[in-house]
C-alpha cells in the first residue's frame, strides 16, 4: 500500500512518531495560486506555461473548466507543467458546462469568467459545493448587466450564465467569502466598463484577494484599489510556488512532536497569508527561522496557549485546533464564524471531534476554544473536509489510537499529504 490519496483505505490508522521529526519538504504546488494562475493564463490570448502546478481535485476542476470555456491546454503531471493556449472569451460561441466538483475557488473563479462570453454557461458542483453560498456573486454579475438563471435553489449552484457582462460599478459583501471579489476582479479587465467594487461588509481572507492582484500584474493587468480598468491580459511564463495551507500541517508537526521541520519554496517573499501561520507557532513558543523562500521551525518542549483572530488565514484554523491540544493553557480562535459555509461547518465539526476524543472544546459563534488534555484512541470523522482529515492525523503523532475515515478526501488539495506526513516519522 502506498500513502497517495488514490490507494488509501478507508479507515487509516496513523503512526505515532518514534522520534522528533527532522526533515525538509517542499509541499505541493499552490491551489489558490494554480487556480487564479488558470484564469488569468486562459483569458490571456497566446500561449502562457505553468510551472509548479498542483494536481489535486480542485485544480483537475479549474483545468477542465479553462477547457470548456475555449482554452487548449498541454499537461505534463510528471513535470508540474501546464501550457495554456488562452482565447478571448468576448468571441465565444456556443453553450458550456461547468462542473467545478468540490472547489469553491473553482466555482466562484469561472463564473465571472463565463459571464464574459455571449452565450450560455452552467455551473455546478457536487452536493457540497451546492451547500456553499453562492447568492452575493450571481447578484453582483446580475448588476453588472449578466442574466444569471437559478437552476437550483436561488444563492446556490446550480447556475447558468449569459454574457456579455457590462461591468461597472457594483457592491459586494465581503464578510462571506473573498472568492467572490477575487472572481469579479479576474474577469474585471475584460467587462466592457471595467470593473469597480464597493464592499458592503468587512473583508475576510484579505491576503487572498492580493495574491489575486499579484498574480493578475504578472499576466500584465494592474488592480488600483477595488478598481479594475478595460484590459487585456498577456500570456506569460508563471512560476506557482509551494501551497501555505499545506505547509501549516507540516510546520505543526515540527511543533507536536518536538523537532524540527523546514518548508521550502515558501518565505517572506509569499504570496500567501497562510504562512503567517509560522507567525503563530512562535507565539505559543516554537522556534521559527525564515529566509525569503525557506520556513523552519523547531519544537522546543514549551508550546502555550494563544488568542488570536484568524479571519486572513482560516484554513489554518483546524491546524491550530489540533497543535492547541498539546499547549500548557487555553487556545481561543476568534474572527471565522464564515467558516461555518466551507467544506462542512469546520467551527462545529472541529470542536464535535475534539470532544470525541476527549478534549474539552468549545465552539461559540465567530470560533472556538480549545482546553488542552490528552487524547483518547479515536476514530475521526472527516466531513469530506481535506483539513478535517489532515490536522487530525496531527494528533495522532502523538497520541497513540487515532485513526482517520475517509482519509481520500485529502485529495482536493493534497494528495500526497500521507505519504509526506510518513516522512516526518521515517527521518
Ligand atoms: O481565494 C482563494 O484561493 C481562497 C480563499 C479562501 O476562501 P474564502 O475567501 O471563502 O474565505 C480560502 O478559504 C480558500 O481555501 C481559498
Ligand atoms: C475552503 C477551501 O477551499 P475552496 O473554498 O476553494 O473550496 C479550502 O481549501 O480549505
Amino acid at each position: 500500500m502506498t500513502l497517495h490519496a488514490d490507494e488509501l483505505p478507508e479507515v487509516l490508522a496513523v503512526t505515532p512518531l518514534t522520534a522528533p521529526p527532522d526533515a525538509s519538504l517542499r509541499p505541493p504546488g499552490s491551489k489558490s495560486i494554480t487556480n487564479r494562475a488558470l484564469i488569468c493564463a486562459a483569458l490571456a490570448p497566446g500561449r502562457s506555461t505553468l510551472t509548479g502546478v498542483l494536481f489535486a481535485d480542485d485544480t483537475h476542476a479549474m483545468l477542465d473548466a479553462v477547457r470548456a470555456l475555449g482554452a487548449s491546454l498541454t499537461v505534463d503531471e510528471a513535470a508540474r507543467t501546464v501550457v495554456v493556449e488562452g482565447i478571448d472569451p468576448r468571441t465565444a460561441t456556443g453553450a458550456v458546462a461547468v462542473n467545478a466538483r468540490q472547489s469553491g475557488t473553482t466555482s466562484r473563479f469561472i463564473l465571472p469568467a463565463a459571464a464574459l462570453r455571449p452565450a450560455r454557461g452552467v455551473v455546478d458542483g457536487t452536493p457540497q459545493l451546492r451547500a456553499r453560498p453562492f447568492g452575493p456573486l450571481v447578484d453582483a454579475l446580475r448588476e453588472l448587466g449578466a442574466t444569471v438563471e437559478d437552476l437550483g435553489e436561488p444563492g446556490f449552484l446550480p447556475v447558468a450564465v449569459t454574457g456579455p457582462v457590462a461591468g461597472g460599478k457594483v457592491a459586494l459583501p465581503g464578510h462571506i467569502s473573498s472568492q467572490y471579489l477575487s472572481g469579479l476582479m479576474m474577469a474585471g479587465p475584460l467587462m466592457t466598463d471595467g470593473l469597480s467594487v464597493e464592499l458592503t461588509s468587512q473583508l475576510v481572507s484579505v491576503p487572498y484577494v492580493e495574491a489575486t492582484a499579484a498574480v493578475m500584474a504578472a499576466f500584465g493587468v494592474t488592480v488600483d484599489g477595488l478598481r479594475v480598468q478595460p484590459g487585456s491580459y498577456r500570456p506569460t511564463e508563471y512560476d506557482i510556488e509551494p501551497d501555505a495551507s499545506a505547509a501549516s500541517y507540516l510546520l505543526a508537526a515540527a511543533a507536536i512532536g518536538n523537532g524540527r521541520v523546514t518548508v521550502e519554496g515558501l518565505g517572506s517573499r509569499s504570496l500567501q497569508g497562510d504562512v503567517r501561520f509560522a507567525d503563530l507557532l512562535e507565539q505559543m513558543g516554537a522556534r521559527v527561522e525564515r529566509t525569503e523562500d525557506r520556513i523552519t521551525v523547531t519544537g522546543t518542549g514549551a508550546l502555550h496557549g494563544i488568542d488570536v483572530d484568524m479571519a486572513d488565514i482560516s484554513d489554518t484554523a483546524q491546524t491550530l485546533a489540533a497543535v492547541a491540544v498539546f499547549a500548557d493553557s487555553p487556545t481561543r480562535v476568534r474572527g471565522i464564524g464564515f467558516i461555518r459555509g466551507k467544506e462542512t461547518d469546520r467551527i462545529g465539526a472541529v470542536v464535535t471531534e475534539l470532544r470525541r476524543a476527549g478534549i474539552d472544546a468549545v465552539e461559540d459563534a465567530d470560533g472556538f476554544t480549545v482546553n488542552p488534555g490528552t487524547p483518547a484512541p479515536t476514530a475521526f470523522e472527516t466531513y469530506e473536509d481535506h483539513r478535517m482529515a489532515m490536522s487530525l492525523a496531527l494528533l495522532g503523532l502523538r497520541a497513540p489510537g487515532v485513526r482517520i475515515k475517509d482519509p481520500k478526501c485529502v485529495a482536493k488539495t493534497y494528495p500526497e499529504y500521507f505519504v509526506d506526513l510518513a516522512r516526518l516519522s521515517a527521518a
